[in-house]
């Protein structure tokens, strides 16, 4: 018996405009396309984690799960039309643990971060993302290290045990130090902790800058594109004999020669592009 004599013929209606006004917000609004991109993009990876989570589960939470989820991931950059390029791979150090850094711009990182991920690394992630439904628990089994970032204390006593696994278990970690995304074309100040960990474990620190996205995505303009995007391994930064006193001029001199090699990269030369409503971006305007 129907429920509601006629509720078929409305859904099959209803259903029939959706398949008519997909196609036409697609090609006729911009936005549209941007959302519906972000929305693959996350759906994704949602369900990608599904299926993870069952492969990874085997062997409990371990740090090598995160090969699977890499590999599982680096078809998604085909998807999008992104050319991810890397240079300075060898710059990795081949068999210590050490500490990554790099700049954050967008949840679109993870597509040049699962291009160079080593062996054995871990990122340092906000703890929300752990409520992100299978992507929490796929993060959780492949070990990624949770941080409350309004709990300084909580954060620092978590890095410094991260400091101590580090040496133990012979895992890399790897941590965005601006501490949030920037869309703004430049580097936010860096946050400490990155540094005080490699400074604690004796181990260097391996920057990484990914060129700016501003020439094929832009949050604010709602633009998505194909585009391309470099990714550069820089040298590894030694910490040998360093004290806590010599965090700051190290994070200093990290972040400057990470804001060096980004200006070089991205497409206009320092970072910006039609995004940009301001040049010297709101880390710059904070310094
Ligand atoms: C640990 C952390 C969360 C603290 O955040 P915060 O309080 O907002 O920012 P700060 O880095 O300015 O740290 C505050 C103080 O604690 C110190 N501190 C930070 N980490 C420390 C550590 N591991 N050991 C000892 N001191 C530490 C800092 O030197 C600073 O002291 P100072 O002002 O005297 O120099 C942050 O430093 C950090 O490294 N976060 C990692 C980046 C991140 O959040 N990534 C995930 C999302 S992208
Ligand atoms: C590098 C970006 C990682 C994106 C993780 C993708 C999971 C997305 C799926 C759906 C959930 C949507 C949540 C969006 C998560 C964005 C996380 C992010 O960039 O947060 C930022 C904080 O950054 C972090 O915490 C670092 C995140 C590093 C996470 C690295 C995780 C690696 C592995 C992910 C694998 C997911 C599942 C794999 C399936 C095969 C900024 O926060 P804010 O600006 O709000 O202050």
């Amino acid at each position: 018996m129907e429920l509601w004599p006629g509720a078929g013929n409305l859904l099959l209606l209803l259903f029939l405009l959706l398949l008519l006004l997909l196609p036409t917000l697609w090609f006729c609004s911009p936005s549209a396309k941007y959302f519906f991109k972000m929305a693959f993009y996350n759906g994704w990876i949602l369900f990608l984690a599904v299926l993870a989570i069952p492969v990874c589960a085997v062997r409990g939470r371990n740090v090598e799960n995160m090969k699977i989820l890499r590999l599982m991931l680096l078809h998604i950059k085909y998807l999008y039309g992104i050319r991810v390029e890397v240079r300075g791979a060898h710059h990795f150090p081949p068999s210590q643990p050490y500490v990554v850094v790099s700049n954050h711009q967008s949840s679109l990182d993870l597509l040049g971060m699962m291009e160079v991920l080593p062996g054995r690394c871990v990122p340092i992630a906000k703890r929300e993302l752990l409520w992100a439904g299978s992507a929490g628990l796929a993060c959780w089994l492949a070990g990624v290290i949770f941080i409350d970032r309004k709990r300084t204390g909580d954060a620092i006593s978590v890095m410094s045990e991260v400091a101590q696994t580090l040496l133990t278990q012979d895992v890399r970690v790897w941590v965005f130090p601006e501490g949030t995304r920037n869309h703004n074309g430049s580097m936010l100040p860096f946050k400490r902790g990155a540094f005080h960990l490699a400074v604690q474990a004796q181990v260097p620190i391996v920057p990484i800058v990914m060129s700016s996205y501003q020439d094929f995505y832009c949050k604010k303009e709602r633009r998505f594109t194909s585009g391309r995007c470099q990714v550069r391994v820089l040298p590894p930064v030694p910490t040998e004999g360093l004290t806590p006193d010599d965090v700051p001029a190290l994070a200093d001199r990290v972040r400057h020669s990470m804001l060096t090699v980004f200006r070089e990269i991205s497409t206009d030369g320092r970072g910006g592009g039609d995004c940009l409503k301001n040049p010297g971006g709101v880390g710059e305007a904070r310094l």
